[in-house]
Formats: C-alpha cells, structure tokens, sequence
C-alpha cells in the first residue's frame, strides 16, 4: 500500500495547518488520488493490522440500508457509536441515500438495485453513479456523507469503481475507506458476471489529525507487506444476502496495531 504512505507523507510534509470542525486541528492537502489494480491483492494495510470485521460489517449495514447502529452492536461493531442519538439513530445517512433515496413527488430509489441492473443490462452505461450526497436531506444527517459518490465502469470484462471522498480523515478513516470500496467492487463483480478491475480512490479534504502525527511517523517507517486475496465462499442470490462469513482474506499478514483517538 505505497499509495497511501504517500499521501500521509505528502499531508505530513506539505499540509497546510488548518483549525477544522472537531476543533482538533489538521495538516491538509485538497485533491488526491490512488489506483488499486484489484487483481494483485486486496488494498488493506500490511503497515498497520486493521480491524476487519468492522470493515466489512459496516458495509453490510450500509447495503441494509440501515442507519441504526443496533444492528452494528448485535455485531460488537462500534465505529459509529459517538454520533449516533440515544435511540442509536443517525439520520438518513448511507444506507437510507444508497437503498431508499426520497423523491420530490413521493417515490423512493434504490441506487444499489438500479446500478446492478445497468452493469447487467448496459454495462457500458456512463451513468452507473450513486450518490450518498443528498443537499435536502444533510440537515437531518448526524454527519454529511464522507465518502459521498462512486461510480462503476466496466471495460475487457472488469469492473472498475471509482470513489469521491470529499473530506478524509487518512490516519483512520481512508484505510477502511479503501477496504469498504475495494470489498463492494468485488461483490458487485461477482453478483454481475465480471472479473475486478481497477479501485480509484480519489479525495478532496485529505487531512492528518493534529493528534495522529505521531502514529503517522511511526507507520511511515514501516516496511509495506504483500497484500493478501479475498475469497468470496459462496455466490449469495443477491446483493442484499452476503453475510460475514462469506468472506476470507487469504494471506494477511500486517504489523501491530496503531492506535488513535478519532475526532468526533
Ligand atoms: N474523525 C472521523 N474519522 C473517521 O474516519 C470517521 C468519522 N470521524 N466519523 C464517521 C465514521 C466512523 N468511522 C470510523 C470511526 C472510528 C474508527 C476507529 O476508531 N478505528 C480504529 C479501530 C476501531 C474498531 O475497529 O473497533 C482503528 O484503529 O482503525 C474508524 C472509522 C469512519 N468515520
Ligand atoms: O468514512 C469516513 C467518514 C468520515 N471520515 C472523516 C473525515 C473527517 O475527518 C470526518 C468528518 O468531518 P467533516 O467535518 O464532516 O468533514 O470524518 C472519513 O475519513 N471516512
């Protein structure tokens, strides 16, 4: 994962200081991105061990289309516990945006269907774009979406998915960023018939928390790993019926776990 030491490299050395919401204080760089080829290896971290089964619970959550974080809990997920209400509500967040996106004239969409019927029925569609950015509905979100639109492309039989992350938290948050986006590719590959392309991560806020610095240093005199394969067991009936044990990530080998306060 040289992709991603470079971008903490370049916010450690070039990030300009700046005060932001948590009131933690960042070293930012606008506009970033990193190529994944999803065919060499599964792009998780070998610099630091990463908690997986939140990754993958978490995406799971989202394609519930589920903004509760009970089902998380049931799970012993916790990532999203500092914003959620004292009914574990968040909003309409994700998984209401991606499953159940509210029209002006009273109907619903669901992103996820829609955009595995185009990758079936006009693969070569420029159009298989969902939005988690929903500008009605950011007021009544306990946090506006981070990662907030992909879109999917398919060329020589490979599917390729592209990622704007608009504000990216890279000690903590792009690691899962990355594995969340790379795993959905290859679930949406294996649902539609076609190999796993590329994974593109692009980002507009990129920024290291004043009070990662040092768990960046640390990680950034590591040596990077090979990255591991990820099998999927069986093939699930549809999109909505993986379950956690679906997955295994054959040959992943890190090194110990950093830790980091996250900002809330
Ligand atoms: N400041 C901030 N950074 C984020 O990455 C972030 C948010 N806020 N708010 C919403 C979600 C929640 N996400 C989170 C929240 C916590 C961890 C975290 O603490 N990760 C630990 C392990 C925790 C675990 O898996 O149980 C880590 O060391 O990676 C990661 C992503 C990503 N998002
Ligand atoms: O999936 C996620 C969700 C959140 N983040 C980070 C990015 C920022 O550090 C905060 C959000 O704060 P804003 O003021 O709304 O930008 O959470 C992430 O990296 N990945």
């Amino acid at each position: 994962m040289r992709q991603y030491l470079d971008l903490m490299q370049r916010a450690l050395d070039h990030g300009a200081e700046q005060m932001d919401r948590t009131g933690t204080g960042t070293r930012s760089v606008f506009g970033h991105q990193m190529r994944f080829d999803l065919s060499e290896g599964f792009p998780v971290l070998t610099t630091k061990k990463l908690h997986l089964r939140s990754i993958i619970v978490e995406l799971l959550w989202f394609l519930r289309g589920d903004t509760n974080v009970q089902w998380l809990h049931d799970r012993k997920v916790s990532i999203w516990d500092e914003w959620a209400d004292e009914n574990g509500d968040l909003g309409p967040v994700y998984g209401k945006q991606w499953r159940d996106w509210a029209t002006a004239d009273g109907g619903h969409v669901d992103q996820i269907a829609e955009l595995i019927e185009t990758l079936k029925v006009n693969p070569a569609s420029r159009r298989m774009v969902v939005s988690a950015w929903n500008p009605g509905e950011l007021h009544a979100m306990a946090l506006a979406p981070c990662h907030c639109l992909f879109q999917c492309y398919v060329a020589n039989g490979k599917l390729s998915l592209q990622l704007y992350q608009r504000s990216a938290d890279i000690f903590l948050g792009v690691p899962f960023n990355i594995a969340s986006y790379a795993l959905l590719t290859h679930m949406l590959a294996q649902q539609v018939g076609l190999e796993v392309g590329e994974f593109v991560w692009t980002g507009g806020d990129c920024h290291l928390y004043s009070n990662h610095l040092e768990q960046a240093r640390e990680q950034l005199g590591r040596e990077t790993g090979r990255l591991p394969k990820l099998e999927i067991l069986r093939k699930p009936a549809s999109i909505d019926a993986y379950e956690y044990e679906d997955f295994q990530l054959v040959g992943y080998e890190a090194q110990a776990h950093i830790k980091a306060p996250v900002a809330v």
